[in-house]
């Protein structure tokens, strides 16, 4: 056996399986296009763009993985990094077990990234990625939260109104973002461990937090929300107009 030392390997897997019910009507959500360009290869390239990432495993939707891989190969992508496609489950957790489930041996260290945060930038993605590398098991991009929350109990019959009980201290709260990074074989062991009913764990640091392991965050970024109603989208061009105007990007 060698005594090299091996650099560390980060990939990314990059859960874009859903429907986007919440974005109305037309192709799934992830390919649906901002300024001409599916929102999946807006998120594609965001990740490439790390010079640290050696791979992203897109996770496609269940009957769309073919047409997914001919998206992937009509666009240009940076060529130091390769790229997988695989098809998803039922639930965002599910897909992200079949994302984990196509890693090749030596994989270090995993994120998360949602295909519907398209506009994420890269500072914000190496950031996560040094955390993990610097030690952490599980790292988190945040922002702190503009609304006051208020947790609710469900309303008794549908249609009737909710009852307030309790106001979290609005200081301590924050929104994670993605995408969300992780030393390999906790995360692996997380979803192999942590069985959720319904929709699943809505993200993966909380299965982390589940087994009990400690999950710092970062600082997040404005421009990494994520794309879930039709408002998002005017959003989301308005952003890339910017940078275009800003950057010629
Ligand atoms: N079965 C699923 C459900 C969601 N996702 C992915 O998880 C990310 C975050 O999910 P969300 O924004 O909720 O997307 P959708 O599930 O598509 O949206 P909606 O809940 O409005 O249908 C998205 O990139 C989505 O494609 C997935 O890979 N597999
Ligand atoms: C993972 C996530 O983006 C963190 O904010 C979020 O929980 C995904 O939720 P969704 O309902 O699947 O969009």
């Amino acid at each position: 056996m060698s005594d090299e030392v091996r650099p560390p390997r980060t990939a990314v897997v990059i859960p874009a399986a859903g429907r986007g019910v919440r974005l109305g009507p037309g192709a799934p959500k992830a390919l649906r296009t901002l300024n001409g360009t599916p929102m999946l290869i807006h998120a594609v390239r965001a990740m490439a763009a790390s010079r640290a990432v050696s791979l992203v495993v897109v996770v496609a939707p269940h009957d769309g993985a073919a047409e997914v891989k001919n998206l992937l190969d009509a666009h240009a992508l940076p060529e130091r990094t390769d790229y997988l496609v695989v098809p998803g489950g039922d639930t965002r957790q599910e897909s992200v077990r079949l994302g984990l489930e196509a890693l090749p041996e030596g994989i270090t260290t995993v994120l998360v990234h949602d295909a519907a945060r398209p506009l994420v930038p890269v500072d914000t993605v190496d950031a996560v990625i040094e955390a993990v590398r610097d030690g952490a098991v599980a790292v988190v991009p945040a922002l702190p939260v503009a609304d006051t929350v208020k947790e609710v109990e469900p309303a008794e019959k549908p249609g009737g109104p909710e009852q307030v009980v309790a106001t979290p201290v609005r200081a301590r709260l924050r929104a994670v973002q993605t995408p969300q990074g992780f030393d390999h074989d906790t995360l692996v062991n997380a979803h192999a461990t942590i069985a959720l009913t319904g929709e699943g764990a809505t993200d993966d640091a909380g299965m982390v937090e589940r087994l009990g392991a400690p999950v710092v965050v970062v600082p997040g970024h404005e421009e990494a929300f994520k794309v879930t109603r039709p408002l998002d989208l005017v959003l989301a061009e308005a952003v890339l107009a910017r940078r275009r105007a800003n950057d010629g990007f």
